[in-house]
Parts: structure tokens; sequence; C-alpha cells
């Protein structure tokens, strides 16, 4: 039976996947303050339409970061998609590029960059700068020659997030047979070396930006900036967009909801750098409320592996489905032609106090 909606879906993975690993999926930092704030940012706003705007069916296609994509819905980057499904992120990537959606590789992949990218399709990479900087310059010059189309820098995590179900459960690291394969230096030959384990290092600053910026002319996003001054920060270090994003509530716990963020950083960047926001979008009328508040793009993580869990490629496909399709109702259904139609003039955020006329 197919999932109608992704809570459905989110039961269905539920169900399949062993404990632990959907503890290691759905879970948050300490008490799960950010992760349960997220979607429920969403819940709490409302959506007023217009009528009779004659605008006609709304139109999805996007460019972001110099890439032409069929929907403003990007996949997050998530480590691990082999625990989901034995053929991991092959099976994102292809499932993606039939949808032709973006995906965002995370570091963490368990499939290496070179066998995601047969996929064909438009193809982000997120990177956690290293100390190393030998080491970074050449996973960077590696994902160029794969083909990936930006770098999408996770700034949010100087150290690991306390992700207190994985201590629990003893989660510690992939089991055998498994590695982030990314992390396998690449020989002269192209042959893949030892994974080494990926670093947090909380001496990174802005200095490692600019030297990034230097040495690459990909696009370059940063993922996790949340406070204003970050955001007018980062237009002087030459970056190209901003993830509005706290981790999926995986890093800093009690972290706001990003979708309550949205609104100082858009008036922070003004047009100069498109946002693209992620936490707890899973509906189209989700992506709506975002774009309404500034976002050119969402980007979604765990509906992914919900889909992956349940159907390989096919389920992924079925999580971008779903939300094409509710996005294009959505839209519809508030008078509007295309996400840049999506203003703050559509939501009700309610402090509601019931006023009547008494004469
Ligand atoms: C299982 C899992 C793994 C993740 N791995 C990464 C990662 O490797 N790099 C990263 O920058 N963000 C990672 N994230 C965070 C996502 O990119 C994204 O910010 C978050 O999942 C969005 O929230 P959502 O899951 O509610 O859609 C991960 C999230 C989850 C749930
Ligand atoms: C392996 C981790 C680095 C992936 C991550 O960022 C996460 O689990 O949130």
């Amino acid at each position: 039976m197919k999932a109608l909606s992704l809570r459905e879906l989110e039961a269905a993975a539920r169900a399949l996947l062993e404990p632990g690993i959907h503890d290691l999926f759905a879970g948050g930092s300490e008490d799960e303050v950010s992760l349960r704030a997220n979607e429920d940012a969403f819940a709490r706003v409302g959506l007023v339409p217009r009528v009779l705007r004659g605008r006609g069916a709304p139109r999805l296609d996007t460019e972001l970061l110099g890439c032409r994509a069929s929907l403003p819905i990007v996949l997050a980057p998530t480590a691990f998609h082999r625990l989901a499904h034995p053929e991991g992120e092959r099976a994102t990537a292809r499932a993606a590029a039939a949808a032709g959606a973006i995906f965002t590789v995370s570091m963490a992949s368990t499939t290496a960059i070179e066998d995601i990218a047969q996929a064909g399709g438009p193809l982000w990479f997120q990177l956690y700068l290293q100390p190393d900087r030998g080491f970074t310059e050449a996973l960077v010059r590696r994902v160029e020659a794969a083909g990936c189309k930006a770098l999408v820098v996770t700034v949010d995590s100087p150290v690991f997030g306390r992700r207190e179900r994985d201590l629990r459960n003893g989660f510690m690291d992939l089991p055998p047979g498994l590695c982030c394969e990314n992390m396998r230096p690449l020989g002269p030959d192209g042959e893949r070396g030892p994974a080494r384990s990926i670093a947090f290092s909380p001496t990174l600053s802005w200095a490692d930006v600019d030297w990034l910026r230097e040495l690459t002319s990909l696009p370059i996003a940063l993922k996790g900036v949340l406070h204003p001054e970050d955001a007018k920060r980062s237009l002087d270090s030459g970056v190209d967009a901003l993830f509005v994003s706290n981790h999926g509530g995986r890093q800093l716990d009690t972290v706001p909801a990003p979708l309550e963020l949205l609104a100082p950083i858009a008036d922070a960047v003004g047009d100069r750098l498109p946002l693209v926001l992620d936490g707890g979008v899973r509906r189209g009328t989700d992506a709506l409320k975002a774009f309404a508040l500034g976002a050119r793009a969402v980007a979604i993580g765990r509906p992914v592996l919900w889909g992956l869990a349940v159907g390989g490629e096919a389920g992924v496909a079925h999580v971008l489905s779903l939300l094409r399709s509710e996005l294009e109702r959505a839209l519809a259904l508030c008078g509007c032609g295309s996400a840049d139609d999506a203003s703050p003039e559509l939501l009700h955020f309610s402090r509601w106090e019931p006023r009547w006329r008494t004469s």
C-alpha cells in the first residue's frame, strides 16, 4: 500500500528499520527540543489564501547555484544511506536525477562520490572542513572531478552534538563492510585507501572559508547559519548561498526552528544570497510558508531516509512526487503561480484574540 503522505511513510519506515538505526535517523540532540520545534513551527503558522488571481497552473522549476532543478526542494545531506537500503546513495541519486531534483551528497556517504555521480543528476557535495587542509583540498579536487556543482559547507558542528539515543543504543560506528567512502583518500591510480574519520574542529573560522573560496571556483553554500550577524558576515566571504538549518535538531539543542529565524536572515542578506531552509519540512504547505518568509528553496533530510528504507529508489521517488504534488496544490490554492509569488501576506501568526462587532 503506497503511503499517502510523508507521515505514513515515516510510520512504515519505523516499522521496517532495526530500532537502533531508526533512532540514529530520527533522533536529535539532548532533550530534542529543537527536533520537535522544527515541525511544530510549521503547524503554528496559518495560510490565508488569495482568490481569483488567475495565475494558472503553478510552475515549480527553478535555478539554484547555477543548477536547473524541476522543483525548489533539495535533498539535504544525510549520512549513511546504506544503513537504510543496500543500494544506499546510488538509489537516492537515481530517484533525484529522475525527478530533476538536486541531491546534496553527505561527506559521510557510504558510497563514493564517483559512484553516486553515475546517476547523472545535479549533485552538490556537503563538506566538513578538515583541520588537515591537504586532505580537504584533495577532497575538493575529487568532488570537482566527479562533477559536483557546488560545495555545501556545514558550519554548525565545531563539535559533535550529543545524541543520547545513540549513546543509549551503543551506536558508535558503522557496521563492518560500510565506511564513509569519501574519507578514503584516492591513490595515484584512483584506488581508494583506508577510510579516515571525520574531524570536527572548534578552531575553524571565517579564515577557513576565505581559504576555501580561494581554492575552488565551485559555488559555496554555508549550512547552519542562523544568526543575522553571521548571515551579514557571510556576504564578505564570497559565498553564494546559505542553508538556514539547525541540522535537524541534532547539534545545539534548544535552537529555535529555522522557520522562525528565517525572516531576520532574509532581511540581513536581502537579494544578495539565496536561502535554503531545512528542518521539519513534511508538506507542500510547509515549503510554501518557507518561501513566503524568504527561502528560495527548502531541503528535506529524514523523509529521504524513510523513502529509502521503505522502497529504495522507488521510495525516494515517491517522497519527491508527494511533495511535488502537494506544493503544486498548495500554491494553486493560495493563488500563486510559482514559489516567487509566495509572500508574507499569505501567513497568519496565531495570537488569536476574538474580535467581534459590538454595535
Ligand atoms: C540521519 C541524518 C544524518 C545527517 N547527516 C548530515 C551530514 O552528514 N551532514 C550535514 O551537514 N547534515 C546532516 N544532517 C542534517 C540534514 O542535512 C538536515 O539539516 C536535516 O536533516 C533537516 O531536517 P529534517 O530531517 O527534519 O528534514 C543529517 C540529518 C540526519 C537526520
Ligand atoms: C556522521 C555525521 C557526521 C553525520 C551528521 O552530520 C549527522 O548525523 O547529523
